[in-house]
């Protein structure tokens, strides 16, 4: 094993004392703030991303802090190629504009370490209060400040005790610590090396993540025992990675080099084949994060004779069940902590790095600015609302944690410092670091599913069904003034059934705002894999836009994808398309794209809309949604599997396959059901409403005439809608002849052009004054809608 985090230098602290719970650091605070507002860099800290004062069962479930506000904007995702993706940020868009979204406020907390042996200079950075410090007259409010006598105690209770309660609820919950090269960072993580050898967490000075996998294993025993009668299981399972020069390394099993992110709807952000480690105690967790541990690559630089040279993040995934026994309802949480130990920056001309040293530091500086970046991006959308690309594509680091920046997780920031005078630049620039992560506003939310919302939405799925089905029925038969369409009494039920779910007391107020893909109903699942004929939309999921950033081939996808191209520019445009055309098409549009396959998923159509009746507002409900980090593919599983054969103990291992099993059937479940729990349960009943709106309107008008208002089984074509610029919402008006010739080709793959000859739009005779409702993402056009060239029966995809 190779040496790691030896104590260095001469400047390990005594011995910690115990810390008094809910942190000594703030008894010393002695100033007044008002004193403080001369030479103040930035604003007091606002909200704290934390669960105050929570040992809360986890069958509790928690709204998220802060819901409410309208305006909470998401901080939005960048344009991307993978159409569950863009229909996610619409859908988030609007489910936030409804309802608000749930901000966490980033808890950063600066740490700054006793000076070193080299370092018997003056120091400059001073602690003023439990929350601020001053820095050559400048002063700095974060949420706590910890200065040189803080202890590892200390910091695990501002940051990990809460974490640990975070977990237990089910959010996700990431730790960063940032700083320069020799801060402290390690140390503050992991601790010194005998620290975690002695494993003895009160003698010694083991960092954060042991001691809060020690809460963490001690909390899990509480529970079970204070909820016997509920059948409590848990499983943890933990993976460690390297990111060094940008490829990422498996530090459990080092072989396993320049692993692939990957990303589908399914199991959102993974490293592909990243061996996964089931650990059930202390003894588990230590030896497996030594060994990770002495992995990293580590380096000399001119402050840290050891320093990290590269980002490490150890994740544990938390997941638990229980069932109660009054009524045998069982419910799945999962949660996931990132805890990432960060490479320090250095000043390459102040250190005089060379050769391979100077690219490893040039390779973690730019690293870092990008991560940087993106953090000023984030503060800057969290603080003005306004959308922006959010760079997350820029570097391993920020796309394989982007759940924890703006996304859901509650993140907390240690941010290292120095107060050293020759330290004096980076310490700035890392107090500036930490001011704008403050500004970041995460959208953490439960991830939670309970068996019975499955059930009743199951339910209502299926008498939608029915519903729609007797009005297709009924349109294709002649029109009877007494009953010739269904009496919507169906639906109505289901709305009920749904009215009734909104009102029980188990259902979590849920708020995602930040998930990336988007499950929409699978009734082939949902319902054991029968095929849906209603409202069907089949659309390239996750494998088409498998993230390897290398390639990138989401954006083959999004390129050679007409239907891709549509949605870049029309989020909420939903096509009827019948399933197996469908299919066909969407298999050609992306044949080129490698590795690229289809699967389909299936969508409520948004009805083509007369203009005399009131355009719903476009509906996906209920739908759906996936979030996105929580779960883990069978891939990861089966690595799990295989690693846990060689390094968990006995009882972990054989309880891990059944586990497994059942937990890639809740995940499954959780999948689907996900966002129709997260999408709030008004929603769903606003989204049936305007079903029942609809479908009374349709019964009303089709007496008299050929209405418009198509419910799409079935629907006998396809439809293009060519992308407008700068539009908000676009009406599709009845096919002109010149239209199709108009369409631009360019849209299209250049491999499909010519070979698919799928009809795509052939208008129905009925259907020759029907207008489509094309909704465009927003814009600032004042245009509010805008003839949409349509394309004929004849083109060509
Ligand atoms: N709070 C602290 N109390 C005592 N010693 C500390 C403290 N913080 C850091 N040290 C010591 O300072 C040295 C550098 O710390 P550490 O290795 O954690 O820095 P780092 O920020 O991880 O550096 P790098 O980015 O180069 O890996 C180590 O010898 C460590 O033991």
């Amino acid at each position: 094993m190779k040496h790691f985090m030896l104590p260095k230098g001469g400047v390990l602290r005594e011995a910690e004392t115990a810390a008094t719970p809910n942190s000594i650091l703030k008894q010393r605070s002695v100033t007044p703030r008002k004193q403080r507002l001369g030479a103040k860099e930035n604003a007091p800290p606002g909200d704290f991303n934390v669960l105050a004062d929570q040992h809360c069962s986890p069958s509790v479930k928690y709204v998220s802090p802060a819901s409410g506000k309208l305006k909470s904007p998401l901080p939005p995702r960048p344009p991307t190629s993978n159409p569950l993706k863009r229909k996610l940020i619409m859908e988030n868009l609007v489910e936030n504009a409804v309802l608000g979204g749930s901000d966490s406020g980033v808890q950063v907390v600066v740490r700054m370490r006793p000076l070193n042996k080299e370092e018997d200079g003056e120091i400059i950075v001073q602690k003023v209060s439990s929350d601020s410090l001053t820095i050559n007259g400048h002063s700095f409010t974060f949420d706590s400040v910890a200065d040189t006598d803080a202890t590892q105690v200390d910091i695990f209770n501002l940051v990990g005790a809460p974490l640990v309660e975070n977990c237990l609820a089910g959010f996700n919950s990431s730790v960063f610590a940032y700083g320069q090269t020799g801060s402290g960072k390690t140390y503050t993580m992991w601790g010194p090396a005998n620290a975690l050898f002695e494993g003895d967490l009160l003698s010694t000075q083991p960092g954060l993540t042991p001691r809060v996998f020690d809460r963490l294993f001690a909390r899990i025993n509480e529970e079970q025992i204070k909820h016997a009668d509920k059948q409590l299981t848990y499983q943890c399972r933990c993976s460690f990675l390297e990111i060094y020069n940008e490829q990422i390394t498996d530090l459990f099993d080092p072989r396993q080099k320049n692993l692939q992110i990957r990303e589908d709807v399914k199991s959102g952000v993974y490293v592909e084949s990243l061996s996964e480690v089931c650990v059930s105690s202390m003894k588990e967790l230590t030896e497996n994060l030594m060994k990770g541990l002495s992995n990293r690559r580590i380096g000399a630089t001119s402050i840290n004779s050891e320093s990290s040279r590269s980002h490490s993040v150890f994740t544990c995934v938390v997941e638990s069940r229980c069932k109660r026994v009054a009524d045998g309802l069982s419910s799945f949480k999962t949660s996931r902590i990132n805890l990432v130990d960060l490479a320090g920056s250095e000043r390459q001309k102040l250190t005089g790095a060379a050769g391979e040293r100077l690219k490893e530091a040039g390779n973690i500086n730019r690293s870092l600015s990008q991560l940087g970046n993106l953090i000023n991006i984030l503060a800057e959308v969290s603080q003005n609302g306004k959308q922006r690309h959010i760079p997350y594509r820029d570097s391993r680091l920020t796309f394989l944690l982007q759940d924890s920046l703006g996304g859901n997780a509650k993140l907390a920031m240690i941010c290292a410092i120095s107060p050293a005078q020759s330290c004096r630049s980076e310490t700035f620039s890392t107090l500036r670091f930490a001011q704008r992560a403050k500004a970041i506003k995460n959208k953490a939310v439960v991830n939670e599913v309970m068996q019975d919302d499955v059930r009743v939405l199951r339910e209502v799925i299926r008498q939608l069904k029915d519903e729609l089905v007797r009005i297709k029925e009924n349109k294709d038969a002649p029109a009877n003034l007494n009953g010739g369409y269904s009496s919507g009494w169906d639906a109505r039920r289901s709305l009920n059934l749904i009215k009734f779910s909104l009102n029980r007391p188990t259902t979590s107020p849920y708020v995602d705002d930040d998930g990336d893909e988007i499950m929409e109903i699978d009734e082939k699942e949902l319902e054991g894999g029968e095929q849906s004929e209603t409202e069907v939309v089949m659309e390239p999921a996750s494998p088409d836009c498998d993230v390897n950033m290398d390639e990138d081939p989401g954006d083959i996808c999004d390129k050679n994808d007409p239907v891709v191209n549509m949605q870049d520019e029309n989020e909420k445009h939903i096509e009827p398309i019948p399933n197996e055309q469908s299919s066909l098409a969407s298999e050609s549009q992306c044949q080129n794209a490698a590795g690229i396959s289809s699967s389909l998923n299936l969508d409520v159509v948004t009805p083509e809309v007369s203009p005399v009746l009131k355009s719903p507002t476009p509906s996906v409900s209920p739908q759906v949604i996936e979030s996105r980090k929580s779960l883990r593919t069978s891939k990861m599983s089966t690595a799990s599997h295989k690693d846990n054969d060689s390094l968990s103990p006995g009882a972990a291992r054989s309880s891990l396959n059944s586990f497994k099993d059942d937990s890639l059937k809740v995940n499954s479940m959780l999948t689907q059901t996900r966002k129709s729990l997260l999408a709030p349960r008004e929603q769903l009943a606003a989204s049936l409403h305007r079903g029942l709106e609809i479908i009374g309107t349709h019964r009303s008008s089709f007496t008299t005439r050929q209405s418009s208002l198509r419910f799409s089984v079935k629907p006998p074509e396809y439809k293009l809608t060519v992308p407008v610029d700068k539009v908000d919402i676009g009406i599709q008006t009845e096919p002109e002849e010149d239209a199709a010739e108009d369409m631009p080709l360019s849209t299209l793959c250049s491999n499909c052009q010519g070979t698919n000859s799928l009809q795509m739009y052939s208008g129905e005779a009925n259907d020759k004054s029907g207008l489509q409702l094309v909704v465009y993402e927003g814009s600032n056009t004042t245009e509010k809608a805008k003839l949409v060239p349509k394309v004929r029966s004849e083109a060509v995809i």
